[in-house]
Protein backbone atom coordinates (compact mmCIF):
# COMPACT_ATOMS: atom_id res chain seq x y z
CA UNK A 1 0.00 0.00 0.00
CA UNK A 2 1.32 3.28 -0.84
CA UNK A 3 0.96 6.31 1.80
CA UNK A 4 1.23 9.98 1.40
CA UNK A 5 3.21 13.04 3.28
CA UNK A 6 0.44 15.40 4.25
CA UNK A 7 0.86 18.71 6.14
CA UNK A 8 -0.55 20.37 9.08
CA UNK A 9 -4.63 20.03 8.23
CA UNK A 10 -3.96 17.31 6.31
CA UNK A 11 -7.56 16.69 5.23
CA UNK A 12 -9.73 19.38 6.29
CA UNK A 13 -12.24 20.73 7.29
CA UNK A 14 -13.66 17.48 8.95
CA UNK A 15 -15.75 16.13 11.50
CA UNK A 16 -15.39 12.87 10.96
CA UNK A 17 -12.46 10.22 11.71
CA UNK A 18 -11.79 7.65 8.98
CA UNK A 19 -14.80 4.90 10.62
CA UNK A 20 -17.34 7.65 10.87
CA UNK A 21 -17.13 8.79 14.28
CA UNK A 22 -17.59 12.16 15.42
CA UNK A 23 -14.10 13.78 16.13
CA UNK A 24 -13.80 16.07 19.88
CA UNK A 25 -12.86 19.02 18.31
CA UNK A 26 -14.56 21.13 15.86
CA UNK A 27 -12.94 22.04 12.50
CA UNK A 28 -11.33 25.60 12.14
CA UNK A 29 -14.04 26.86 10.28
CA UNK A 30 -16.26 26.62 13.61
CA UNK A 31 -18.98 24.49 11.85
CA UNK A 32 -20.09 21.55 12.93
CA UNK A 33 -19.97 19.79 9.90
CA UNK A 34 -17.28 19.47 7.18
CA UNK A 35 -16.45 21.61 4.06
CA UNK A 36 -15.58 25.05 3.05
CA UNK A 37 -15.89 26.54 -0.08
CA UNK A 38 -12.69 26.66 -2.91
CA UNK A 39 -11.53 30.05 -2.08
CA UNK A 40 -9.66 30.77 -5.18
CA UNK A 41 -9.89 30.13 -9.15
CA UNK A 42 -12.65 29.23 -11.30
CA UNK A 43 -14.77 27.59 -8.85
CA UNK A 44 -14.52 29.83 -5.95
CA UNK A 45 -17.77 29.79 -3.90
CA UNK A 46 -18.23 25.97 -4.75
CA UNK A 47 -18.06 24.02 -1.56
CA UNK A 48 -14.99 21.59 -1.38
CA UNK A 49 -12.78 19.02 1.21
CA UNK A 50 -9.48 20.01 0.85
CA UNK A 51 -5.96 17.95 1.04
CA UNK A 52 -3.11 19.32 1.94
CA UNK A 53 0.17 17.64 0.81
CA UNK A 54 3.47 18.22 2.24
CA UNK A 55 6.62 19.37 1.04
CA UNK A 56 7.58 22.35 -2.05
CA UNK A 57 9.94 22.73 -4.53
CA UNK A 58 9.87 26.23 -4.54
CA UNK A 59 10.42 28.69 -2.22
CA UNK A 60 8.57 32.18 -3.09
CA UNK A 61 9.03 35.60 -0.92
CA UNK A 62 7.39 37.94 -3.05
CA UNK A 63 8.00 42.09 -2.42
CA UNK A 64 4.92 43.92 -2.25
CA UNK A 65 3.70 47.52 -4.06
CA UNK A 66 5.29 49.06 -0.19
CA UNK A 67 8.45 47.46 -0.23
CA UNK A 68 7.32 44.69 2.13
CA UNK A 69 8.08 41.29 1.73
CA UNK A 70 5.39 38.69 1.70
CA UNK A 71 6.38 34.05 2.09
CA UNK A 72 4.33 31.56 0.79
CA UNK A 73 1.25 31.32 2.96
CA UNK A 74 1.71 27.32 3.86
CA UNK A 75 5.23 27.29 4.98
CA UNK A 76 4.09 24.77 6.77
CA UNK A 77 4.13 22.95 3.60
CA UNK A 78 7.73 24.05 2.28
CA UNK A 79 9.32 26.59 3.87
CA UNK A 80 9.42 24.86 7.36
CA UNK A 81 7.87 21.73 7.15
CA UNK A 82 5.31 21.53 10.59
CA UNK A 83 3.17 18.51 11.27
CA UNK A 84 3.75 16.44 8.46
CA UNK A 85 2.58 12.76 8.85
CA UNK A 86 1.97 9.82 6.46
CA UNK A 87 -1.15 8.26 6.29
CA UNK A 88 -2.05 5.20 3.98
CA UNK A 89 -4.27 6.13 0.74
CA UNK A 90 -7.03 4.20 1.85
CA UNK A 91 -7.28 6.23 5.26
CA UNK A 92 -6.98 9.24 3.07
CA UNK A 93 -10.33 7.97 0.81
CA UNK A 94 -11.96 6.93 4.22
CA UNK A 95 -11.38 10.17 5.75
CA UNK A 96 -13.23 11.59 2.51
CA UNK A 97 -15.66 9.42 2.30
CA UNK A 98 -16.87 10.29 5.70
CA UNK A 99 -16.85 14.04 5.40
CA UNK A 100 -18.00 14.15 2.05
CA UNK A 101 -21.60 14.68 2.41
CA UNK A 102 -23.36 16.67 -0.26
CA UNK A 103 -20.26 18.00 -1.52
CA UNK A 104 -18.50 16.55 -5.14
CA UNK A 105 -15.37 18.40 -5.08
CA UNK A 106 -11.97 17.56 -3.47
CA UNK A 107 -9.08 19.84 -4.19
CA UNK A 108 -5.81 18.39 -3.85
CA UNK A 109 -3.17 21.06 -2.70
CA UNK A 110 0.21 21.46 -0.81
CA UNK A 111 3.27 22.69 -1.24
CA UNK A 112 3.27 21.08 -4.65
CA UNK A 113 1.47 17.76 -4.93
CA UNK A 114 3.04 16.50 -8.11
CA UNK A 115 6.46 16.05 -6.15
CA UNK A 116 4.43 13.01 -4.84
CA UNK A 117 3.52 11.33 -8.43
CA UNK A 118 3.26 8.03 -7.83
CA UNK A 119 1.62 7.92 -4.39
CA UNK A 120 -0.61 10.97 -5.86
CA UNK A 121 -1.93 8.89 -8.65
CA UNK A 122 -3.23 5.65 -6.61
CA UNK A 123 -4.76 8.29 -4.48
CA UNK A 124 -6.86 9.86 -7.76
CA UNK A 125 -7.39 6.71 -9.05
CA UNK A 126 -9.58 5.90 -5.93
CA UNK A 127 -10.91 9.36 -5.25
CA UNK A 128 -12.47 9.25 -8.84
CA UNK A 129 -14.13 5.56 -8.11
CA UNK A 130 -16.62 8.18 -5.97
CA UNK A 131 -19.26 8.79 -7.77
CA UNK A 132 -19.46 12.18 -9.36
CA UNK A 133 -16.60 13.42 -7.72
CA UNK A 134 -14.64 16.38 -9.39
CA UNK A 135 -11.05 17.12 -8.71
CA UNK A 136 -8.75 20.16 -8.56
CA UNK A 137 -5.32 19.96 -7.63
CA UNK A 138 -3.68 23.03 -6.79
CA UNK A 139 0.24 23.82 -8.51
CA UNK A 140 2.63 25.95 -9.43
CA UNK A 141 3.15 23.90 -12.56
CA UNK A 142 6.51 23.22 -12.79
CA UNK A 143 6.00 19.26 -12.81
CA UNK A 144 3.29 17.26 -14.46
CA UNK A 145 2.94 13.17 -14.44
CA UNK A 146 0.13 11.98 -17.03
CA UNK A 147 -0.34 9.32 -14.69
CA UNK A 148 -1.60 11.86 -12.04
CA UNK A 149 -3.30 14.22 -14.75
CA UNK A 150 -6.01 11.18 -16.49
CA UNK A 151 -7.96 11.46 -13.28
CA UNK A 152 -8.08 15.17 -12.79
CA UNK A 153 -10.57 17.81 -14.00
CA UNK A 154 -9.55 20.66 -13.33
CA UNK A 155 -5.85 21.98 -13.21
CA UNK A 156 -5.42 25.27 -10.80
CA UNK A 157 -1.87 26.26 -12.21
CA UNK A 158 0.14 28.90 -10.20
CA UNK A 159 3.20 29.86 -12.43
CA UNK A 160 5.37 31.97 -10.07
CA UNK A 161 6.94 35.26 -11.89
CA UNK A 162 10.01 36.72 -10.50
CA UNK A 163 8.63 39.40 -8.08
CA UNK A 164 8.64 35.53 -5.46
CA UNK A 165 11.96 34.89 -6.23
CA UNK A 166 13.78 34.53 -2.47
CA UNK A 167 16.63 36.97 -3.19
CA UNK A 168 19.58 38.16 -1.05
CA UNK A 169 17.82 40.48 0.61
CA UNK A 170 14.76 38.47 1.34
CA UNK A 171 16.27 35.76 2.69
CA UNK A 172 19.12 37.82 4.80
CA UNK A 173 15.33 39.40 6.04
CA UNK A 174 13.78 36.13 7.25
CA UNK A 175 16.89 34.79 8.80
CA UNK A 176 17.19 31.44 6.40
CA UNK A 177 20.03 29.82 5.20
CA UNK A 178 20.53 29.96 0.58
CA UNK A 179 20.57 26.68 0.05
CA UNK A 180 18.33 23.56 -1.37
CA UNK A 181 15.01 25.22 -2.47
CA UNK A 182 15.83 28.68 -1.67
CA UNK A 183 19.05 28.33 -4.04
CA UNK A 184 16.73 26.77 -6.79
CA UNK A 185 13.39 28.26 -7.25
CA UNK A 186 14.89 31.42 -9.56
CA UNK A 187 15.73 28.58 -12.51
CA UNK A 188 12.68 25.98 -11.25
CA UNK A 189 9.72 28.59 -10.68
CA UNK A 190 9.48 29.02 -14.56
CA UNK A 191 8.78 25.97 -16.95
CA UNK A 192 7.12 26.58 -20.27
CA UNK A 193 7.12 22.58 -21.80
CA UNK A 194 5.38 21.59 -18.39
CA UNK A 195 2.80 25.04 -18.51
CA UNK A 196 2.39 23.65 -22.45
CA UNK A 197 1.82 20.26 -21.43
CA UNK A 198 -0.75 20.84 -18.80
CA UNK A 199 -2.85 23.16 -21.57
CA UNK A 200 -2.40 20.31 -24.21
CA UNK A 201 -3.43 17.79 -21.98
CA UNK A 202 -6.46 19.88 -20.78
CA UNK A 203 -7.53 20.73 -24.38
CA UNK A 204 -7.01 16.78 -25.70
CA UNK A 205 -8.34 14.86 -22.55
CA UNK A 206 -11.70 18.17 -22.83
CA UNK A 207 -10.47 18.57 -18.90
CA UNK A 208 -10.33 22.63 -17.81
CA UNK A 209 -7.76 24.36 -16.56
CA UNK A 210 -6.57 28.14 -15.05
CA UNK A 211 -3.45 30.09 -14.69
CA UNK A 212 -3.82 31.60 -11.80
CA UNK A 213 -0.89 34.20 -11.62
CA UNK A 214 -0.70 35.89 -7.79
CA UNK A 215 0.19 39.91 -8.40
CA UNK A 216 2.01 42.13 -6.56
CA UNK A 217 3.86 44.10 -8.75
CA UNK A 218 2.00 46.79 -11.16
CA UNK A 219 4.18 45.48 -13.80
CA UNK A 220 3.69 42.46 -13.74
CA UNK A 221 1.21 41.91 -16.80
CA UNK A 222 4.45 42.53 -19.10
CA UNK A 223 6.29 39.67 -17.29
CA UNK A 224 2.67 37.78 -17.79
CA UNK A 225 2.41 38.75 -21.44
CA UNK A 226 6.35 38.55 -22.75
CA UNK A 227 7.31 35.30 -20.39
CA UNK A 228 4.59 33.19 -20.13
CA UNK A 229 1.31 34.11 -22.83
CA UNK A 230 3.29 34.91 -25.79
CA UNK A 231 5.66 31.51 -25.61
CA UNK A 232 1.98 29.36 -24.96
CA UNK A 233 -0.67 27.83 -27.41
CA UNK A 234 -3.86 26.82 -26.84
CA UNK A 235 -4.92 29.05 -24.26
CA UNK A 236 -8.24 31.62 -23.62
CA UNK A 237 -7.96 34.93 -21.78
CA UNK A 238 -11.05 33.54 -19.52
CA UNK A 239 -8.15 30.81 -18.31
CA UNK A 240 -5.82 33.58 -17.05
CA UNK A 241 -6.46 34.49 -13.70
CA UNK A 242 -4.89 36.97 -11.81
CA UNK A 243 -5.16 37.26 -7.69
CA UNK A 244 -3.86 39.36 -5.11
CA UNK A 245 -1.03 39.00 -3.41
CA UNK A 246 -1.59 38.54 0.27
CA UNK A 247 -1.59 35.86 2.81
CA UNK A 248 -4.39 38.32 5.41
CA UNK A 249 -7.19 41.04 4.86
CA UNK A 250 -4.53 43.35 5.49
CA UNK A 251 -2.24 42.03 2.85
CA UNK A 252 -4.80 41.78 0.05
CA UNK A 253 -6.05 45.57 0.91
CA UNK A 254 -2.82 46.85 -0.40
CA UNK A 255 -2.45 44.70 -3.49
CA UNK A 256 -6.53 44.14 -5.02
CA UNK A 257 -7.31 47.21 -6.25
CA UNK A 258 -4.07 47.25 -8.39
CA UNK A 259 -4.86 43.40 -9.50
CA UNK A 260 -8.64 44.46 -10.40
CA UNK A 261 -7.12 47.60 -13.22
CA UNK A 262 -5.06 44.81 -14.38
CA UNK A 263 -7.44 42.14 -14.67
CA UNK A 264 -9.78 44.77 -16.39
CA UNK A 265 -7.60 46.09 -19.30
CA UNK A 266 -6.11 42.67 -20.03
CA UNK A 267 -9.68 41.13 -20.51
CA UNK A 268 -8.27 38.36 -17.65
CA UNK A 269 -10.05 37.50 -14.69
CA UNK A 270 -9.91 38.72 -11.40
CA UNK A 271 -10.13 36.06 -8.65
CA UNK A 272 -10.74 37.16 -5.48
CA UNK A 273 -9.38 35.02 -1.97
CA UNK A 274 -12.66 34.29 -0.67
CA UNK A 275 -11.59 31.50 2.06
CA UNK A 276 -9.28 34.67 3.92
CA UNK A 277 -12.40 36.83 3.56
CA UNK A 278 -15.01 34.61 4.95
CA UNK A 279 -12.32 32.71 7.57
CA UNK A 280 -9.88 35.33 8.24
CA UNK A 281 -6.04 34.01 7.91
CA UNK A 282 -5.93 30.90 9.86
CA UNK A 283 -4.84 27.26 8.31
CA UNK A 284 -7.35 24.29 7.94
CA UNK A 285 -10.13 26.44 6.13
N1 LIG B 1 -10.97 27.44 1.14
C1 LIG B 1 -9.76 27.30 0.62
N2 LIG B 1 -9.59 27.48 -0.70
C2 LIG B 1 -8.34 27.29 -1.22
N3 LIG B 1 -7.97 27.36 -2.50
C3 LIG B 1 -6.66 27.06 -2.60
C4 LIG B 1 -6.17 26.78 -1.34
C5 LIG B 1 -4.77 26.38 -1.09
O1 LIG B 1 -4.27 26.54 0.01
O2 LIG B 1 -4.13 25.91 -2.03
C6 LIG B 1 -7.24 26.91 -0.43
C7 LIG B 1 -7.43 26.75 0.97
O3 LIG B 1 -6.51 26.46 1.76
N4 LIG B 1 -8.71 26.94 1.43
S1 LIG C 1 4.94 27.25 -4.88
FE1 LIG C 1 3.19 27.53 -3.46
S2 LIG C 1 3.59 26.11 -1.73
FE2 LIG C 1 5.53 26.32 -2.90
S3 LIG C 1 6.65 27.95 -1.81
FE3 LIG C 1 5.50 28.92 -3.52
S4 LIG C 1 3.54 29.59 -2.60
FE4 LIG C 1 4.49 28.09 -1.18
MG1 LIG D 1 -2.41 28.40 -1.07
Amino acid sequence: MSYLALANEGVFPITKDKDGQSQSELPATGFSFPGTIQGEGKLAGVPSLFIRLSGCNLRCIWSMPDGSFCRCDTPYASFAPERTFSMAIDDVVALVQQNLGAMKHVVITGGEPFLQHKALADLCLELKKIPQLHLSVETNGTLFSREVAQHIDLFSISPKLSNSNPTDEKITFYGLKPSGPLSYHAQRRKNLPVLQKFIDFSRENNKDFQLKFVIGNHNDYLEINKEYLSELKNWNADDILLMPLGATMEELKKTSKMVLEMAIQNGWRYAPRVHIELFGSIAGV
